[in-house]
């Protein structure tokens, strides 16, 4: 049966969200989409209601949780509220990273998104954008800069959830190290069994 996520993996967009969710999918209690992500609580999808909803999520047998990914959610202002309208209790995970480093992954996928043909990032350099060459500033108007200001958005989500409900994982460590270590504290973060430990990878 398709059941509604316990979790969602809220972003950073391009801080390792892909990689989060694939390494806790190899779970077996864990289902998420296979394919996109479902971005419900996004503007674009939101009015077309949960029963849509559902249908993008996967299928779950007895004892099996789901969880959804969608990495424009931390990001997006009109998102905390609308989760915690649907599920007070949801888990939240928020990968992050060198906030400069996540900028410049983001700066480079829109430089090749092809469905964004007038982006900014299409038409000027990464110094271009990032620098204001008459004060000798970063562009903090720049939307890839400001999505690397994490206090920014999550300040946002805390007004809606409570601290302990979001459980922030340290992307520079996750890529770094064993992937065990973080996945263990993010399993028992989400209830499930202790299944992806440090054993079960070569690293
Ligand atoms: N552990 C691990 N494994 C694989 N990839 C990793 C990992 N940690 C971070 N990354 C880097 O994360 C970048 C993609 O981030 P996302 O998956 O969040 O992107 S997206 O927002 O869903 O499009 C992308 O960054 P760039 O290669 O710099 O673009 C990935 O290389």
């Amino acid at each position: 049966k398709r059941v509604f996520p316990h979790a969602l993996i809220i972003g950073a967009r391009k801080a390792g969200t892909s990689a989060l969710q694939d390494f806790l999918t190899l779970h077996p209690d864990i289902m998420a989409p296979s394919s996109e992500p479902a971005w419900f609580f996004t503007d674009s999808k939101y009015t077309r209601g949960l029963g849509y909803y559902r249908t993008l999520l996967p299928s779950v047998k007895d004892g099996q949780i789901s969880i959804e990914k969608s990495a424009e959610y931390f990001h997006s202002p009109q998102v905390p509220e609308r989760v915690r309208s649907f599920n007070s209790s949801m888990k939240l995970l928020l990968i992050v990273r060198d906030p400069y480093v996540r900028m410049v992954s983001d700066y480079m996928f829109m430089k090749r998104y092809p469905y964004a043909s007038k982006c900014i990032e299409k038409k000027f350099t990464f110094e271009e954008i990032a620098y204001d060459e008459t004060t000798g500033q970063v562009n903090t108007v720049y939307g890839g800069l400001k999505r690397s200001i994490y206090y920014i958005w999550f300040k946002e989500w805390l007004r809606f959830f409570p601290r302990k409900q979001i459980l922030v994982v340290d992307g520079d460590e996750f890529a770094k190290k064993n992937p065990g270590i973080e996945l263990t504290v993010v399993e028992k973060f989400l209830g499930v069994q202790p299944v992806l430990t440090e054993e079960q990878f070569f690293f």
